[in-house]
């Protein structure tokens, strides 16, 4: 086994924790103790040799990045280990708890976020779908970043712009007019930190992804958040200016 292959016999599947777009991810244990989380590819989901190549190469590891722990080869499907985040999504965390927490904590989840993009950056590692639904919270309530490397999806209505499932509400112009991704292009995601603030709330709730792309283009913006400060909104709003 190549250093980044597990052996599928020291995994013992338990409950299953939800399903994305590549597939099912379960809650299970890794040589009898270690708390892992194990997600299944569906077959045709994801190109394999590139994401193999990947793995085996982008060893990235930064305590606010869900760790990465390795990866079956021998087998259909796919399966790819990770570290087991007990409090699930950040989403349907806001979503769950929305009004009863502090600002101070609303904050320290952003200061999270941004740690994780901050080292992602630094190893010119472009995420290009940092969303709250792609963040996850441990048992001590810390965020992580996670799902990075959807470069990897072969469902075009995930890649296209057009497609149904784009993220277009969390993607700048130079994304939606031509694909434009960069590091910058990241940081106008930190549209996660106007869902912090909301509490879970969907950007641009009412509109359409054709009707954004249209507001977006002509210069409109999220709203400040009711949570948020003046000084607060500032600052996500500075994340939203057009690459010019
Ligand atoms: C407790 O609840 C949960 C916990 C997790 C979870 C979903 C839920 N439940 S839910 C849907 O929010 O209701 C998804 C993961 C996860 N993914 C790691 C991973 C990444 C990031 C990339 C490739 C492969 C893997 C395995 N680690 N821990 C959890």
């Amino acid at each position: 086994l190549e250093k980044w292959e597990i052996n599928p016999s020291e995994l013992t599947f338990m409950k299953e924790l939800g399903s994305g777009q590549f597939g099912v991810v379960r809650f299970g244990k890794w040589r009898g103790q270690q708390r892992v989380a194990i997600k299944a590819i569906r077959e045709g989901a994801m190109y394999e040799e590139d994401f193999i190549e990947e793995a085996k190469v982008m060893r990235l590891c930064h305590p606010r990045l869900v760790q990465l722990y390795g990866v079956c080869l021998q087998q259909r499907p796919l399966l790819i280990v990770a570290e087991f985040m007990e409090n699930g999504c950040l989403l349907n965390f806001l979503r769950q708890r929305s009004r009863t927490l502090p600002e101070s904590w609303l904050l320290s989840m952003c200061q999270d976020v941004c740690e994780g993009m901050d080292y992602l950056e630094g190893h010119s590692f472009i995420h290009r779908d940092l969303a709250a639904r792609n963040c996850l919270i441990n048992e001590y309530n810390v965020v992580k970043v996670s799902d990075f490397g959807m470069t990897y999806v072969l469902d075009n209505q995930y890649t296209s712009s057009i497609g149904a499932k784009f993220p277009v509400k969390w993607s700048p112009p130079e994304v939606l007019h031509y694909s434009k991704y960069s590091s910058k292009s990241d940081i106008w995601s930190y549209v996660v930190m106007w869902e912090i603030f909301s509490e879970g709330r969907t950007p641009f709730e009412n509109r359409s992804n054709v009707e954004v792309v249209d507001d977006i283009t002509r210069g409109i913006r999220l709203y400040r958040p009711q949570r948020a400060s003046q000084p607060l909104y500032a600052i996500m709003y500075r994340c939203w200016h057009e690459v010019l």
